[in-house]
């Protein structure tokens, strides 16, 4: 995909998203996330799941950034639980076996975190549906690694491109692509008129500065 191409894909995804009102604002009463940021935003992909052109949209996209980046990927694995519907659509697409990363190994059964089949040496593209710190995803992808197999990327759907998240990655020599991103939904907003200039201001504080935003 061309530059080009993935700039109008970042903005097709971000339209969609505000469309079918995944995006929350919510200043007076932030959303705590995962890792415990408070947030005046929360971006909920799930809702993607309801959609099938926009989810056939995702999976299109996932599929030939894979298919043009990493051709050589043998499992399309997708983190526990968000990412996983996505990953077996593009599994699907590109008929390659499909599993899925826990956040933790389960305490009984097979005590798996990985579910599926992955074996030692394979490569792996882990499927996301949203980066905020990146842990969660990071978490998955280190999982992959100390099971013997290769992640070869982290792709997902969504990035709030903090600086945080890409160190992370960079760190841990894993490669990360998304599909859109917190400019384009921030500007496909502002130009739809879906965002009040207050609430502008008050995101920008709040990235300025995450850990510090209360309300
Ligand atoms: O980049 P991070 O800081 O890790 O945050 C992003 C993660 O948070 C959400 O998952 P959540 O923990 O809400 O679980 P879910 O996927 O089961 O809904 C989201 O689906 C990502 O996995
Ligand atoms: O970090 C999170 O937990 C998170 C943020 C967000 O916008 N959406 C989501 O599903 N999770």
């Amino acid at each position: 995909m061309s530059n080009a191409a993935l700039e109008q894909l970042a903005k097709d995804i971000a339209a969609s998203l505000l469309e079918i009102e995944a995006v929350a604002l919510r200043p007076n009463e932030p959303f705590t996330w995962t890792s415990g940021i408070q947030s005046p935003i929360y971006c909920d992909n799930r809702l993607t799941m309801a959609y099938p052109a926009i989810r056939e949209k995702v999976a299109e996209g996932f599929a030939t950034l894979i298919k043009q980046l990493y051709p050589e990927a043998e499992v399309i694995a997708g983190t526990s639980t968000a990412g996983i519907p996505h990953a077996a659509w593009v599994a699907q697409k590109l008929n390659l076996p499909m599993a899925y990363i826990r956040d933790k190994a389960k305490g009984h059964g097979k005590q798996n975190q990985i579910e599926g089949r992955v074996a030692p040496g394979q490569k792996v593209v882990v499927i996301e549906d949203l980066i905020s710190t990146g842990g969660s995803s990071l978490k998955a992808a280190l999982a992959v690694r100390e099971a013997g197999a290769e992640p070869l990327a982290v792709l997902a759907i969504f990035t709030y491109q903090f600086q945080s998240a890409i160190d992370a990655f960079a760190e841990a020599g894993i490669p990360l692509y998304t599909l859109s991103n917190y400019t384009s939904l921030i500007e496909q907003a502002a130009a739809a008129g879906k965002i009040a200039q207050t609430d502008i201001a008050e995101l920008q504080a709040w990235r300025a500065n995450p850990q510090a935003y209360r309300k």
